[in-house]
């Protein structure tokens, strides 16, 4: 589709948001009832509803000044977000993304003291910057930020290195391992549930018909042994058990999350890592889980056998006790990959992999937990196709709608929020948008801020953009203004499993998009619909209080501030007998 069709008249919506903290609910409340008018006329509903003009404070007055002296006209009529910066303190970053969004457009300015952000919540421009012209951008302050943990992991590699390891990681994701590691997927969700069993015949015991727990950690733990079994084949029995690399693991994922968060690098400077006591804990946990990942690195080396590497080559991996991607990596690229390169890798997938599955599935959680209807549409779907075995390859091609939920919610909650990138030469952007019909100018060295968040809940290109409707993918026509959903056919159970960017030219790109995507897609949205089927196989499913209560917090993920608290009971309406 041409930009230019996709044009629409941004200044006439309504500007949207309320200050202070808000929490997920209320942010759906506030976009689905409040008279936001579909045919982007400006109708009387909707002006009513205008919050008052914001009043500026003298912070933001100061960080106008210093952002217009410092990067003033460099970005000619981009919209500036200007008043902004007070509107930052107390609620989520990516919420106030959004509430800009919908006041100054697809592609504006973020007034924020010495540096100024660009925020891009355009389909065309996000494929710009991150297919078209890929190489025009680098991670900047991400890759700042994770360096320290990661060292030269796929995420914040330089391009050169880059390069090398992606070509031998992502041919550690074929077919073959996807399906080896459905078992995985399988045998750790079985962890889960037995556990929560066990915890439900205690409570009824004490004539309780439910527990109340907080999902999130259990997810979390699910993640992280899956994680650990399959990159490098290490159990983590998280799900069940204490360890001191468990604790060092929820350690750094913790820093590296308040990095994102923090607007200062403060782990730059050398005496911090000697005075500051959080910064001594980070430097001993990365201390435990290096050290556990060069004894699994040399264990893997010590047992390279040339036969394993036939097995590799053919894919045969019935043949091979250890399917995991260090195993692949040591036997197929051994030679090629330094100890410590092969420690950062598994690094990044371990961080990369855990937080953001573990995300999903809470909000999958958090969303069918209010929808009992369609919990139970779930169950049936899930009762009809696998007549209470676990879940194989061949039955996932069959969960339709589950697997669509599992989409839904990361339309609605992708994790990151946000992508971010710095601009490694000037670039032009697409234009086509009300006041830039040529194309926006971007210098060298500009922070963006492609907000998938934003991209993913956008009036132009959803209906009913904060609803939950896992069936929309089925229904999008290419008469929305985009492609549409060519070669996404899941009734047919054949083809692509999942919705992606291509097929929604770039208005769904939960995995990123152009060379820099997850190499993790595929493993991730089959982890994520295996672990949720073999939960709502045995149990049903609701919030232990209203979803106001949830608050949001987001660091590298979206997530909840006080824990996913569910009340789970068993089914009643199972009637198969399920196998434990
Ligand atoms: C639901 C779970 C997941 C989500 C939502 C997710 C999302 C993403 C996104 C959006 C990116 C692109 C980042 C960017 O362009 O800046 C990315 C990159 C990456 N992901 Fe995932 N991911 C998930 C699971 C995984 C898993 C399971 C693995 C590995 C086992 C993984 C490994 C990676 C790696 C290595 C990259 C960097 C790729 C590169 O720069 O070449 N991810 N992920």
């Amino acid at each position: 589709a041409s930009s230019s069709s996709r044009c629409s008249p941004w200044k006439q919506r309504r500007p949207y948001g309320i200050n202070g903290r808000r929490t997920m609910h209320q942010s759906i409340r506030q976009v689905s009832f409040s008279g936001w008018c579909p045919l982007n006329v400006r109708c009387a509903k909707a002006d009513s509803q205008r919050k008052p003009a914001k009043e500026w404070t003298l912070m933001d007055n100061a960080s106008n000044l210093l952002t217009s002296l410092l990067n003033g006209g460099s970005m000619g009529s981009m919209p500036i977000a200007e008043g902004a910066v007070s509107d930052l303190f107390g609620k989520p970053l990516f919420f106030a993304l959004y509430d800009w969004f919908l006041e100054h457009g697809p592609v504006y300015k973020l007034a924020f003291g010495p540096k100024a952000f660009v925020v891009v919540s355009d389909p065309i421009v996000a494929r710009h910057i991150l297919r078209e012209n890929a190489f025009g951008y680098d991670k900047g302050v991400l890759a700042d930020i994770l360096e320290p943990i990661m060292g030269k992991g796929l995420i914040p590699a330089d391009l050169e290195t880059w390069k090398v390891r992606r070509r031998a990681i992502v041919p550690g994701f074929h077919t073959a391992y996807l399906e080896a590691m459905v078992e995985v997927f399988d045998n750790c969700a079985a962890r889960t549930t037995e556990k929560l069993e066990k915890l439900l015949s205690i409570a009824e015991d004490n004539n309780m018909s439910h527990i109340e727990l907080d999902m999130e950690s259990e997810f979390s733990n699910l993640a992280l042994d899956i994680i650990g079994l399959s990159v490098f084949n290490y159990d983590f029995g998280s799900v069940t058990k204490e360890s001191p690399v468990i604790q060092a693991v929820y350690g750094t994922l913790s820093e590296a999350e308040h990095r994102s968060t923090f607007y200062i690098p403060y782990w730059k400077f050398p005496l911090a890592r000697l005075l500051v006591p959080r910064q001594r804990k980070f430097q001993a946990d990365l201390k435990v889980i290096n050290d556990c990942l060069d004894g699994l690195i040399s264990r893997a080396r010590e047992t390279r056998q040339e036969e394993d590497v036939e097995v590799l080559q053919q894919r045969d991996l019935s043949k091979t006790e250890d399917s995991s991607l260090l195993r692949f990596l040591v036997d197929m690229r051994g030679e090629d990959s330094s100890t410590k390169q092969l420690r950062d890798d598994l690094m990044t997938m371990l961080i990369a992999g855990h937080e953001t599955t573990a995300a999903v599935l809470t909000w999958a959680a958090f969303m069918l937990a209010q929808n009992p209807s369609m919990i139970s549409k779930v169950q049936a779907e899930i009762d009809s196709v696998l007549e209470g075995r676990r879940p194989c390859l061949e039955d996932l091609k069959k969960l339709q709608f589950l697997r669509l939920c599992v989409a839904e919610s990361l339309r609605l909650y992708p994790q990151p929020p946000l992508l971010i990138r710095r601009s490694l030469k000037p670039d032009t952007l697409p234009g086509g948008h009300k006041g830039d019909p040529a194309g926006y100018s971007i210098p060298k060295g500009v922070d963006l801020f492609i907000s998938l968040y934003n991209l993913h809940r956008s009036p132009d290109f959803w209906e009913e953009p904060e609803k939950f409707n896992p069936e929309r993918f089925l229904t999008r026509k290419a008469s929305d203004g985009i492609t549409g959903w060519a070669g996404f056919d899941p009734t047919k159970g054949q083809g692509a499993l999942y919705p992606n960017e291509v097929m929604s030219d770039f208005s769904f790109l939960p995995f990123g998009g152009g060379p820099r995507k997850c190499v993790g897609d595929q493993f991730a949205f089959m982890e994520s619909t295996i672990g949720l089927c073999m939960l709502l196989q045995k149990f049903d499913l609701e919030l232990r209080g209203s979803p106001e209560e949830v608050e949001v917090v987001t660091g590298a993920t979206i997530h909840t501030k006080a824990g996913l608290w569910c009340r789970l009971r068993r089914r009643q309406s199972c009637t198969l007998s399920i196998e434990s």
